[in-house]
C-alpha cells in the first residue's frame, strides 16, 4: 500500500480494529512479547494496562530495547506479569523486581538487540506490540521513539499496533527508518553525515501478521529529570575544559565536533552545558541515542547542526516544547533505529566523542554504570558501552561522591565492571579531569586520585595505592581492603 504523502489519517484502508482488552486477550499467559519505547516514550499502553488488569496468570517475558514507560515498568510488574525481561529497565518496582529475582532481567547493549531477537537465540517472539501515530495496511509511523521496533516487527509472527491520538502526527517528519539488511550480505549504511536521511518515514510490516489496531490517548509518561546542582555544573566546567583542549590537539576536530551524552540527569545537566564551549568554525554536531531536555536547549540557541538519536527522551516539560514545533525541530533531529543510532561504524565514521556516566569507577579506570554496591541494579547498560567501546574520545563523567552520602565514586576496584580500563580515555568529575590515554595502570591510578576523587576519600585512596604498589604485579589489587569499599 503506498503511504499518503502527507499523511493526514491516523487510520488508513481496511484495518483489524480491535480494543485494549481484545487485543491482550490474544496474548498467551506465557507470551515472548516485543514491544516498542524507548527512554520511556513511545512504547505502547493501552495493551500493557489491559494485561496488567486483566487478573491472569501471567508469566511474560517482555523485549523493550530501552525504558518502556508506566504501564509496563510499573503496572505489569506491580500485577506480576513478567518472569523475563530485556534489556533495560527503570521504575523503582521494575529494580526491586530485578533485585529480588522475582524477574530474571538481562541486561544487553542495546545496538545488538533487534539482532539478538532476529538471528541470535535472545527470545523466540510471540507478538510485538508497538506505538504508532499513523497505520496503513502494510505500514505505521512511530511515534517518539524508535529503538528496536524495526528488527522486532521484522522478526515477530503477530503484530499489535496501537495507535496513540496523544501523540501527533506530525512526528513522521522526524523518523527515518534505515534497515540494514540480514548477515552476511548487510552492506554498509549509506549515513555520511549525522543528519542525513537515507530511509522512510515509516516502519513496513508484513500485512499477515497485523492482528490487532487498538486506538488511545494515553499519554506517555515522561522522563523527570533533577535540576543541575552545582556538582553538575563543575563537571560541566572541567568538560567544556577538556573538550575545548581537546578539539585544539586532535584533528579529527577540525571541521567538525560529533558528541553523545548518556542517559540521565547528569548526562542532561552536561548537555544543556556544552553551549557555551566555543568550538570556533567547527560544526557541533550530535550523534547519540537519547534527545534530552539539554539538546533541545542546544537547538534553540542555534549551537547544533544535527542532532541523531533513536528517542526523544524529554521531560513533559520538553516533550511540550517539541510538540508545538515538531516541524522546525524534524529539521534538525533524526530518529533512527537504534541499530542505527548506535552503530559501532557510524560511531567510528564520525569520531564521536562519547561522554557516558557511571555509578562508580576504580583506580585503574574501570566502570561500574549499573549496579550500586556492585550488586544491586540501577537501570542497565543501555547504549553506554556501544559508545565507551566505539568513541574515538571515551569519556566517563560522574560526581566523585554520592549527593548527601558517605560514599565515594571512585573506588579501589569495582566488582560489577560494565566498561573495562581498554574502553574509557577521559574521566571527569567535578573536582577535575584525569585524561589516562597512554598510561599505565599504576599511572592511571595515580591520576584518577589525585585528579577527580573527592577530597573526603583522596588520603585513604592515597594510603590504598601506597601500600598496594608496594606489591609486585601490573596492576597491584589489595582484594580485600578494596572490598570495604563496597559496602
Ligand atoms: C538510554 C541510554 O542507554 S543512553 C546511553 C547511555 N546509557 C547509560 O549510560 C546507561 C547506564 N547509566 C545510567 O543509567 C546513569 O548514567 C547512572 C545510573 C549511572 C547515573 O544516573 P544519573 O541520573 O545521571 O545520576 P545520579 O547520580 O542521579 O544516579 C542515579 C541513581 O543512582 C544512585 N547511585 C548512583 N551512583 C551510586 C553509588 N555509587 N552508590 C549508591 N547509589 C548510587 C543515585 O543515588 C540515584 O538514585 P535515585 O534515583 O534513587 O536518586
Amino acid at each position: 500500500m503506498t503511504v499518503p504523502d502527507p499523511i493526514s489519517d491516523r487510520l488508513n484502508g481496511s484495518l483489524p480494529i480491535t480494543s485494549a482488552a481484545e487485543a491482550a486477550a490474544t496474548i498467551a499467559d506465557d507470551a515472548t512479547v516485543l514491544t516498542s519505547g524507548f527512554g520511556s516514550v513511545g512504547y505502547p499502553k493501552a495493551v500493557p494496562l489491559a494485561l496488567a488488569e486483566s487478573n491472569r496468570d501471567l508469566a511474560l517475558t517482555l523485549v523493550s530495547s530501552g525504558t518502556a514507560g508506566e504501564e509496563i515498568e510499573v503496572d505489569l510488574v506491580e500485577a506480576g506479569a513478567l518472569d523475563r525481561r530485556f534489556a533495560f529497565q527503570s521504575s523503582a518496582v521494575a529494580k526491586r523486581a530485578s533485585n529480588d529475582r522475582s524477574i530474571a532481567f538481562s541486561d544487553r547493549h542495546v545496538s545488538g538487540i533487534g539482532d539478538e531477537v532476529q538471528f541470535g537465540r535472545l527470545a523466540d517472539p510471540d507478538v510485538a506490540v508497538v506505538e504508532a501515530v499513523a497505520v496503513g495496511e502494510d505500514w505505521f509511523v512511530p511515534s517518539t521513539s524508535l529503538g528496536q521496533t524495526p528488527a522486532f516487527v521484522e522478526a515477530t509472527p503477530e503484530l499489535v499496533i496501537e495507535v496513540n491520538h496523544a501523540q501527533p502526527l506530525e512526528l513522521a517528519a522526524i523518523h527515518d527508518v534505515y534497515r540494514p539488511g540480514a548477515p552476511p550480505d548487510r552492506g554498509p549504511i549509506p549515513v555520511e553525515s549525522a543528519g542525513d536521511r537515507v530511509g522512510e518515514s515509516v516502519v513496513r510490516f508484513d500485512p499477515e501478521t497485523l492482528r490487532a489496531v487498538v486506538e488511545t490517548d494515553r499519554p506517555d509518561s515522561t522522563y523527570t529529570l533533577r535540576e543541575p546542582t552545582a556538582v553538575d555544573q563543575a563537571i560541566a566546567a572541567n568538560l567544556r575544559d577538556f573538550l575545548a583542549a581537546e578539539i585544539e590537539r586532535s584533528p579529527a576536530f577540525t571541521d567538525a565536533l560529533h558528541l553523545q551524552f548518556g542517559v540521565g540527569s547528569v548526562g542532561n545537566a552536561l548537555m544543556g552545558a556544552i553551549g557555551d564551549l566555543d568550538v570556533g568554525d567547527r560544526e557541533l554536531v550530535y550523534f547519540g541515542e537519547v534527545v534530552q531536555d539539554g539538546l533541545l536547549d542546544l537547538l534553540d540557541a542555534g549551537h547544533l547542526s544535527a542532532a541523531s538519536a533513536t528517542s526523544l527522551a524529554l521531560t513533559e516539560d520538553g516533550q511540550q516544547r517539541l510538540f508545538a514545533d515538531i516541524e522546525r525541530y524534524a529539521e534538525d533531529i533524526v530518529l533512527r533505529p537504534t541499530d542505527v543510532s548506535n552503530h559501532p561504524g557510524l560511531i567510528d565514521r564520525f569520531g564521536v566523542v562519547g561522554i557516558n556516566s557511571a555509578v562508580e569507577v576504580d583506580l585503574f579506570g574501570n566502570v561500574n554504570s549499573t549496579h550500586i554496591e556492585s550488586t544491586r541494579v540501577v537501570r542497565g547498560v543501555g547504549g553506554s558501552g556501544d559508545f565507551f567501546r566505539n568513541a574515538l574520545v571515551s569519556v566517563c563523567a560522574l560526581p566523585s561522591k554520592l549527593s548527601g552520602k558517605n560514599v565515594s565514586r571512585v573506588v579501589p576496584m569495582t566488582f560489577h565492571v560494565d566498561h573495562t580500563e581498554h574502553d574509557v580515555d577521559v574521566f571527569v568529575t567535578e573536582q577535575g579531569v584525569a585524561d589516562v590515554r597512554g598510561l599505565a595502570p599504576v599511572e592511571r591510578a595515580e591520576r584518577i586520585v589525585e585528579q577527580c576523587a573527592h577530597p573526603d576519600y583522596k588520603p585513604e585512596l592515597r594510603e590504598y595505592l601506597e601500600e598496594v604498589t608496594q606489591q609486585h604485579g601490573h596492576a597491584p589489587l589489595d582484594i580485600e581492603r578494596a572490598a570495604d569499599w563496597q559496602s
